[in-house]
């Protein structure tokens, strides 16, 4: 059975980096000492376990499953379900069965936090995780962009009304500073994450630059200590405790 605080990662479309800002949530909740598991429900583009440097499935024992570990937070996917990429039609029953088995059939221990990475959008995958896993509150991904910003309300209308609360929304990819610059531009505009917080009634909780990769790391996903995105993502995850707790 899952215990701690139920925490899902939305967005209206994927490519807004949702996965990136599940994992990294994850992953600072873990360095803060925080007991922390990451569940990968995007079934259409599972890439937590690429993510979190993860290349085997999870074992079991006397018929349960043991989360496979990685950078101190429990990690169940989807991804390590659908076998080479494979396409798969989920239908309502299917995916409820494969939720209840990540629920009540993983070894998870005391949990403080679950992190879920959602699948992007109100589709029925959406849909279906959104009902079966009732009591989860949610952070809202978007860009500034206006579709993104646009299509996010949709998102955030479909979890108020499923009763779900809102944590906040976490704008990604807001800006881009050169290094050794004051300036930041803002590529995707500005502002309209704003105005989606208070049209669903929530605060914008982070603003994350855009960071290109360094290409010399091993797991370039999940931002280390020296990179700006890590202090923003732990400044989030420390807002996020404070408020919750
Ligand atoms: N702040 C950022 N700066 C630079 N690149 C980023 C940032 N956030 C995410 N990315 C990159 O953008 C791409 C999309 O991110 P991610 O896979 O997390 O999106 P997603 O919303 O989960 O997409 P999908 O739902 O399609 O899986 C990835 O290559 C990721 O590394």
């Amino acid at each position: 059975m899952l215990s701690g605080n139920v925490i899902s990662v939305i967005s209206g479309k994927g490519g807004v980096g949702k996965s990136t800002v599940s994992a990294n949530l994850a992953v600072s909740l873990s360095k803060m000492g925080k007991e922390v598991a990451l569940i990968d429900f995007d079934i259409y583009g599972s890439s937590i376990p690429s993510m979190m440097n993860i290349s085997h499935g999870p074992k079991s024992m006397n018929n349960r499953i043991i989360p496979v570990e990685s950078h101190g937070v429990k990690v169940m996917s989807m991804g390590f379900i659908v076998k080479n990429n494979d396409p798969v039609v989920w239908r309502g029953p299917m995916l409820g069965k494969v939720i209840n088995q990540f629920i009540n059939d993983v070894i998870w221990g005391d949990l403080d936090y679950v992190i879920i990475d959602m699948p992007p959008g109100t589709g029925d995958v959406a849909m279906d995780v959104n009902r079966l896993i009732p009591n989860s509150q949610q952070i809202l991904v978007t860009t500034p962009h206006p579709t993104s910003s646009h299509v996010a309300e949709r998102a955030g209308k479909m979890a108020h009304n499923n009763n779900h609360k809102f944590v906040g929304i976490v704008e990604n990819m807001s800006y881009f500073q050169p290094p050794d610059h004051n300036q930041k531009y803002y590529i995707f505009g500005k502002g309209g994450s704003e105005q989606l917080a208070s049209k669903l009634g929530t605060e914008l909780i982070a603003r994350l630059p855009i960071i290109a990769p360094n290409e010399k790391d091993f797991e370039p996903s999940i931002y280390k200590k020296g990179n700006l995105l890590h202090d923003k993502y732990m400044e989030l995850a420390d807002r996020l405790d404070s408020s919750i707790a």
